[in-house]
């Protein structure tokens, strides 16, 4: 927008990045040898947009450097193909999302502005609302700068442009980001907005480092910030604790309008989530994932929910987060088989969609499997765990954006997780939910092999990939245990056992009603050999 401080913030950001600058508005004056003012009165908006799209269009492919636009620029369709272009190429297209106020004064200040004549304000505020639906669309980087001197705005545009951003957006999603990156917890009061006053930190206790941060940037942000710990992993995922919970809320006077803060892995993220879904029937919430797996996959996507005596997330909501922020620096403190529990979930994906992540699993196996959180920040390996956290939060966010609900295309998700919730639940959670998932994969493998949706080498694949990750691929067990609690699975319909398997790799497919005896078999196959 006019005043949002792009050619001062964009002349630091180039300073810091030690790259040339540029200025769309210099440029088109150089081009048309006036200034935009008398272009503007000689020949008119329209010319001068055609001139500008030219001048974008030709510097784009050309320039390597920072190119700040002018703030009508990206309403011209031709341009917003062209940035979604460069965007898809690795590309960065940043909208500074400045404060109105701030803003509006600034361009005022200015002057010179033919697109402000007249009331400057009111004509600031229509354009506003008019630009920043589309700015928010063709930006792939959207930084808030309130508050911020040019270089301090500077900063958090690196920042940011460092970061990967998935955007999950869909029917009945109130569309939101996930930040992947080292500081991305910083972003946690721009995500919080300035709606909620109080601000619950739902949390784990072997997370309270990550939560004292959390807690310290809320405060500074001026939330009034309540911090509620709950028992660890799967025993803070139930009915009673979120009782305990809504309790606190109700005791604390959290209004429609407080936020939730749900920070930890999966388990804590799940029912910070079922908390923000219930809670006088549905406040906001962002997760702060600190594990792997909450990172690759339960932060996202608005499954929330809590286990039961008689099955795993039995009772929950689907309910949207209004943003993840899934920072690096949390891996730090990981333990290793926490960090392996979360590659089951990785390769999941591989194998319902995105192939290219079990080649990337492939190449780096041993490094993963001998993840070390005290020397992961800053090594080769942090880049291939953000690639691998980008890929599968994609495939994720496909699925979810189609089909929110899980009426059909959600159901992919659950590869594996028929017989894995069923071993979790067996083993009374001793188990990890991503190595019960790991041995849940070659168990539909197998059943896809037997009823010839696929050959034998990929079965042999999905043992010899997760085994190489440190991953199981066997369990013992009772049979018929397994058969009761598969049948209380949520795809599960009437009394019918249905299934996620596939039929090539990538490819996930529906397997409703399996032969029994093929049901029996494939658990046999999975059982360990000594
Ligand atoms: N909602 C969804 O879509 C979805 C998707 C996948 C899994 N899940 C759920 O997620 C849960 C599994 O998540 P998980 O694997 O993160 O397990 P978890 O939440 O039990 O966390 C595992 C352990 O790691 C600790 N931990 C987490 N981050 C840490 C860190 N940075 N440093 C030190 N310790 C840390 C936790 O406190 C816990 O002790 C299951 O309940 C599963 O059902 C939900
Ligand atoms: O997001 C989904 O949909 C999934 O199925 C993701 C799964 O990895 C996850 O474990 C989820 O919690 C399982 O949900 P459930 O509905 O089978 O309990």
């Amino acid at each position: 927008m006019m005043g949002a401080g792009k050619t001062r913030v964009g002349k630091e950001v180039a300073k810091l990045l030690g790259l040339p600058f540029r200025d769309a508005d210099v440029a088109i004056e150089h081009e048309v040898g006036m200034t935009i003012p008398a272009y503007f009165q000689r020949h008119g908006e329209p010319a001068f947009r055609e001139v500008e799209a030219d001048v974008i269009a030709r510097t784009l492919v050309s320039f390597d450097g920072v190119f700040s636009l002018g703030g009508g620029a990206p309403m011209t369709p031709s341009t917003q193909a062209e940035l979604a272009r460069y965007a898809e190429a690795g590309g960065k297209v940043v909208y500074l999302m400045a404060d109105p106020a701030e803003a509006m004064e600034r361009a005022a200040r200015g002057g010179g502005r033919p697109m402000l004549d007249g009331d400057a304000n009111a004509r600031w505020k229509k354009l506003y609302r008019e630009r920043d639906p589309v700015f928010r669309d063709v930006a792939n980087v959207r930084v808030r700068t309130k508050g911020l001197t040019p270089l301090g705005a500077a900063r958090k545009v690196i920042d940011m442009i460092e970061e990967r951003s998935i955007h999950v957006t869909g029917a009945a999603i109130e569309p939101y980001d996930v930040v992947v990156g080292e500081g991305s917890l910083n972003h946690l009061a721009d995500v919080l907005g300035e709606g909620p006053a109080k601000v619950a930190l739902i949390h784990t206790q072997p997370v309270q480092r990550h939560a004292d941060r959390a807690r310290t940037l809320l405060r500074k942000a001026g939330y009034d910030v309540r911090e509620l710990t709950i028992p660890d992993a799967e025993a803070g995922k139930t009915v009673a604790v979120a009782d305990s919970l809504w309790q606190r809320l109700g005791e604390e006077g959290f209004t429609r309008s407080d936020a939730i803060v749900g920070l930890g892995g999966g388990a804590a993220t799940d029912v910070a989530g079922f908390i923000a879904a219930t809670w006088m029937r549905g406040v906001r919430y962002v997760n702060c994932p600190t594990s792997l797996l909450a990172m690759v996959d339960a932060s996202t996507g608005g499954k929330t929910g809590v286990n039961m005596p008689q099955g795993k997330n039995l009772v929950g909501a689907f309910h949207t987060p209004a943003g993840v922020l899934a920072d690096l620096t949390c891996l730090s403190s990981l333990p290793r088989d926490i960090f392996v529990e979360g590659l089951g979930e990785v390769a999941k994906s591989g194998f319902i969609m995105d192939t290219a992540i079990l080649g990337i699993l492939a190449d780096h196996a041993a490094e993963l499997r001998g993840f070390d959180g005290a020397t992961f920040l800053g090594s080769g390996l942090e880049d291939v765990v953000a690639e691998l956290i980008e890929r599968t939060v994609r495939v994720k966010a496909h699925h979810v954006s189609a089909d929110l609900t899980e009426k059909g295309l959600r159901e992919f998700l659950n590869y594996g997780h028929t017989l894995g919730h069923a071993i979790e639940q067996i083993e009374h959670f001793s188990w990890r939910h991503g190595n019960a998932v790991a041995v849940g994969m070659v168990y539909a493998a197998e059943l896809a092999h037997l009823l010839g949706y696929i050959d034998q080498d990929l079965v042999d694949r999905h043992r010899e990939l997760l085994a190489s990750l440190g991953l199981p691929t066997a369990w013992r067990g009772d049979f018929d245990a397994v058969l009761a609690l598969m049948h209380r699975d949520k795809k599960a319909r009437g009394n019918t056992l249905r299934f996620v398997v596939l039929d090539r790799p990538g490819h996930a497919i529906h397997l409703d009603d399996p032969p029994a005896d093929a049901v029996r078999e494939a658990f046999e196959r999975i059982q360990p050999t000594d």
